[in-house]
């Protein structure tokens, strides 16, 4: 044990009942993070602090808060109505929940003599509103806020809530808060709170904020670096398998069978992706194609909060033998006990994320195995790409072993069972395509390169659908000899028009429209009904009204620029009226291809 990292070293002496929360949580000495960071706090300092996944900085500015809010009751200057002490800022509601549940297990321990501490949740979900966190907040007057930076906000603004008395803020996975997505309600907070405050910045991965840092009114902060040549753990280690997409999912489900390990995350690109494959996995379950002692769950931002958060404690609880199906909305900040293998279906499109993901497990000096897919071709120049950002991956050889040879016909035969679960796989499969898309290192992840037809197998589809991706960078039916006419990867093709929905409501919907276009005879209207049938899955979602009010926006558009025109019409050259009807027809281009940018369809379907 080193000795300066005894709690008994620190330059003052811990609140004896905080000493004593230490003591049961099993923490015998201070993390690094924890050494550097809780005197710095005591000493009035701002932090920065960049540590690693799992090293515990949550308990480096929870006892500060705690110790803080504890001197200040003693020198009686107690909270009035209204007013808090200390807010902690995080990007999820998970998290912000997780973080809650730490400052909670420490006040286990609050002599119950004293004046009570408190803390309260400010997250929105679908049962609770704003007004809702306000009353709870006047009511119960907690000294500590906990939530996610929307709901903050607005909670900040509403009446009866003052700020002036905030002495602390924390921000947590503070890259995160302060990227594009959060920055203007971080701004904004900061705004509300008093200059005057301790802030704290932490993060596993905090220099991408960049120069954002200094947007927040930091006040002469102590940089905390631990560590700073290792970006992971060393108890982690840091695995990658080559894999053509179309074993992708089965090679999943052969490390789900064959390795062991008590609790799995495995990261899968999109919310939808979540979804349909956890249906499939469910079928395999039944069918004992995935080992039955397996409980597996499933986590995404498309689910309602409650059943977030359920989901997470009943995974949380589970002692062995439970796989987490989710996104990144479990990425960052995470901490489930015995999770020891993470496996990422795909590396994310942000290389940050990367150790956030892997991160999840060889938390605290524990064991854990992280293993990342690539696809065969050119995404193994991913591995060279992490090595310059300092993260070296080891090649790990794996293979389907288990897996009935059959598997491609299982599948298929499942979603012929369902014309939804095709639509799903086709949505899944676009949705893919447009997260791949979006890949920060673009130049590894090309579709110029991309196997388009393995992924249509990864995802069960069993002919290929049009997108303009697909069309743009894939050789035709001729070139490929695995693509059979019209883009059946199966031969002979099934009658679409037999393929039906289990949902009978559905079903006769679909034989209506049916119905509807073998009756029409005239060419152009067929054509007409096809392309409109088509959008069902794509474009449809949009409404009536958020179609209107693109109009009405476009018409703006057009008239500005028609003005913009007419005055360079009276006073510039030919020429500069030529340019200028020319950046008028590459917008509207642009525009009619973002619009269609992302569709996949069939055109008799
Ligand atoms: N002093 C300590 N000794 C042993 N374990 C500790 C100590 N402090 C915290 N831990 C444990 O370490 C684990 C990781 O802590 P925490 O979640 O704070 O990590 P983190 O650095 O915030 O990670 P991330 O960057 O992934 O959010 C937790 O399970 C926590 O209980």
């Amino acid at each position: 044990m080193s000795k300066s990292l005894l709690w008994d070293n620190l330059d003052y002496q811990l609140q004896p009942w905080i000493r004593t929360a230490v003591d049961v949580m099993g923490f015998d000495e201070m993390t690094p993070v924890q050494a550097s960071t809780i005197p710095l706090f005591a000493r009035n300092k701002d932090v920065v602090v960049d540590s690693i996944t799992g090293s515990g900085k949550t308990v480096s500015f929870v006892i500060p808060i705690l110790e803080k809010i504890i001197i200040e009751e003693a020198n009686s200057s107690k909270l009035k109505k209204g007013h808090f002490h200390s807010l902690i800022i995080s990007p999820t509601r998970e998290l912000a929940k997780q973080i809650q549940s730490v400052i909670e297990s420490f006040l286990t321990h609050y002599p119950e003599d004293l004046y009570p501490i408190k803390s309260q949740l400010i997250v929105g979900t679908n049962t609770n509103t704003v007004r809702d966190n306000v009353s709870e907040f006047l009511d119960n007057r907690p000294q500590i806020l906990v939530g996610t930076p929307g709901r903050i906000f607005e909670f900040l603004k509403s009446s009866g809530i003052k700020s002036k008395s905030c002495s602390m803020v924390i921000l947590d996975e503070a890259d995160r808060l302060l990227d594009v997505s959060f920055l203007k309600d971080i701004e904004n907070i900061m705004q509300i709170l008093p200059k005057q405050r301790r802030t704290g910045l932490f993060s596993a991965t905090i220099n991408s904020a960049g120069s954002n840092i200094f947007k927040i009114g930091l006040r002469n902060p102590v940089k905390v670096t631990v560590n700073s040549k290792i970006l992971a753990p060393v108890t982690l280690s840091l695995n990658y398998a080559i894999t053509e997409p179309e074993k992708k999912f089965q090679l999943f489900l052969s490390v789900l069978n064959n390795y062991k390990f008590k609790k799995c995350i495995a990261y899968f690109p999109t919310c939808i992706s979540v979804q349909y494959y956890y249906s499939f996995i469910q079928h395999l379950v039944e069918k004992k194609i995935v080992n039955e002692d397996l409980q597996i769950f499933s986590l995404h931002g498309k689910l309602q909060t409650s059943s977030r958060m359920k989901t997470l404690e009943t995974f949380t609880e589970t002692l062995s033998n439970a796989v987490l199906i989710t996104t990144d909305v479990a990425a960052r900040g995470i901490d489930i006990p015995d999770v020891d293998l993470v496996i990422q279906l795909d590396p994310p499109t942000d290389a940050d994320i990367f150790l956030h993901r892997c991160g999840r497990t060889g938390r605290a000096n524990k064991i854990g195995k992280a293993i990342t897919f690539l696809n065969k071709g050119r995404e193994e120049d991913y591995v060279s790409f992490m090595e310059v950002k300092n993260v070296k991956l080891e090649l790990i050889e794996l293979d389907v072993q288990g897996i009935p040879e059959d598997f491609n016909k299982i599948f298929m035969d499942w979603i012929l069972e369902d014309r939804a679960r095709f639509d799903h796989a086709l949505r899944s499969y676009v949705a893919y395509i447009r997260h791949y898309s979006n890949h920060s290192a673009s130049s590894i992840f090309r579709f110029q390169s991309f196997d388009f037809v393995g992924l249509c197998r990864m995802y069960g589809l069993f002919r290929m659908p049009r997108m303009p991706e697909i069309t743009k960078n894939f050789k035709d039916d001729v070139e490929n000899p695995k693509v059979f006419s019209n883009g059946w990867l199966i031969d002979p093709p099934i009658d679409l028009d037999l393929f039906k929905y289990s949902d009978s409501k559905q079903e006769k919907k679909r034989l209506a429209e049916l119905k509807a276009i073998k009756d029409v005879h005239d060419k152009k209207r067929l054509k007409f009904l096809l392309k409109k049938k088509n959008e069902s899955w794509s474009n449809k979602t949009e409404t009536k009204e958020s179609k209107l009010e693109r109009r009405a926006k476009m018409e703006i558009k057009r008239k500005a620029i028609e003005a913009e025109l007419a005055k360079n019409d009276s006073e510039n050259s030919d020429e500069e009226i030529e340019d200028w009807k020319q950046v008028v027809l590459q917008r509207k281009k642009k525009q009619k291809s973002s619009a269609s940018g992302m569709q996949g369809s069939f055109d008799d379907l």
